[in-house]
């Protein structure tokens, strides 16, 4: 197998995250050690399917494994009520039983959705993750957040629930329009900007390269990532301390703008996040906890590589709705929020991020009337 493999260590339910070209072909032989019972069902969406769920299914096949395929619409939709009720209605027409194990093929949507659905179908039910953008092989595909969204807020009906295995075709990157690379590439930059000022930095020499489809430095960018996530879910898997929390910086902005707009209104989540994280950048900046100039240099990168930096560009005619008040009551449903305290990821600097719970709203206000206004 030409892959490298990460492993997330959890006491008693570590896993495999294996990244490389070529893996769906392998998925066969390489889920099959781990299956309970020689069934799968590929959970994916209605454009993933097509490309790669034919492929999946042969290789399953050819392993002597009987594989049922269920599709959902594409887009963040499929992550409401309505959308997961139906799901697992179709999942239970295929007959499962408590040794079938779901295969979520697709990125982030179809990953969450799925290991959801898998942590309740039957009361529980094994899944893997074959994630396809660059966002789920990097970040949601890893640590076990699976969940859907409310009217009330994002992600904030679901459970920590582990895959068995992680396979991150590296090839399948090749099919995903730009918009999406680069929403994905805004959680890689994340892990520089958390706690790691040399891979930010490799960030900005590379990034350019990592979008426009060098296989090694992508490989590269997908492998560090990976890195990251599995050490700091490893030491704080359901993110009772504060480390966990720190995968969230640019989020407690993303997710409101993100609910601001509608899920899967014309917000990607990676572009939320990106956005965010710039956001949370100028806040530390403009509270006198960071450098100036490294807020400058994180809204030169990401901007530089064309995540959306302004407000007033996203949105659309949407633009009416941003109201720094609504924001601010977004940020308090956020799962962060302690006893009505909002919670933020803010930085000490590039790679020096922390979490506080002692941001002065009025700060909060006039930073986000600024932004509304630039
Ligand atoms: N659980 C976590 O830890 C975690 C982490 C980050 C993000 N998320 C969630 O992930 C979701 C976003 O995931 P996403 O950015 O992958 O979006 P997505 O799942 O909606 O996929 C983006 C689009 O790309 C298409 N696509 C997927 N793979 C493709 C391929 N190889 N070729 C061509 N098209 C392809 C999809 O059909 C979809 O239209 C959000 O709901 C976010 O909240 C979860
Ligand atoms: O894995 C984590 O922990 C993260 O925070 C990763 C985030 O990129 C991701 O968007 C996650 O779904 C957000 O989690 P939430 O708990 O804020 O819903
Ligand atoms: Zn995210």
């Amino acid at each position: 197998m030409n892959a490298r493999t990460i492993r997330v260590e959890l006491a008693g339910r570590s896993y495999d995250i294996a990244i490389g070209p070529g893996l769906i072909d392998q998925a066969g032989a390489l889920c099959r050690p781990l299956l309970a019972a020689p069934k799968v069902t590929i959970v994916s969406d209605e454009t993933v399917a097509p490309l790669y769920g034919a492929r999946l299914a042969a290789s399953f096949d050819k392993a002597g494994i009987k594989a049922s395929t269920v599709t959902v619409p594409a887009g963040e939709t499929s992550k409401e009520f309505g959308a997961f009720g139906k799901l697992m209605n179709e999942l239970l027409d295929q007959r499962p039983d408590r040794k079938t194990t779901l295969v979520a093929l697709g990125g982030g949507v179809v990953g969450d959705l799925t290991g959801f659905a898998a942590a309740v179908l039957l009361r529980g039910v094994d899944f893997i993750q074959v994630p396809t953008t660059l966002l789920a092989q990097v970040d949601s595909s890893v640590g076990g957040k699976t969940g859907i969204n409310t009217r009330h807020g994002k992600n904030l009906v679901g459970a920590f629930y582990q895959p068995r295995l992680v396979l991150a075709d590296t090839e399948v990157l090749d099919t995903l329009p730009r918009r999406e690379l680069l929403a994905g590439y805004a959680e890689v930059a994340k892990y520089g900007l958390i706690d790691d000022p040399d891979f930010f930095a490799w960030c900005e020499t590379n990034g350019g390269a990592v979008l426009s489809g060098d296989a090694a430095k992508r490989t590269y960018a997908i492998e560090q990532s990976c890195l990251a996530k599995a050490r700091i879910v490893a030491a704080d898997e359901r993110e009772t301390t504060d480390l966990r929390a720190l995968l969230n910086l640019g989020h407690t902005f993303g997710h409101a703008l993100e609910a601001e707009i509608g899920f899967g209104g014309e917000l990607l989540h990676g572009e939320a996040v990106g956005t965010g994280m710039a956001m949370a950048f100028d806040l530390s900046a403009r509270l006198g906890l960071c450098p100036q100039a490294d807020a400058d240099r994180v809204r030169r990168h990401l901007g530089s590589v064309g995540l959306p930096m302004r407000l007033r560009a996203i949105g659309g005619d949407n633009r009416r709705k941003w109201e720094a008040a609504r924001l601010i009551e977004h940020m308090r449903g956020d799962k962060k929020a302690d006893g009505g305290k909002l919670t933020f990821i803010l930085a000490r600097g590039i790679g020096k991020a922390f979490v506080t719970r002692e941001v002065d709203e009025a700060a909060l206000r006039g930073l986000l009337d600024d932004a509304l206004a630039a």
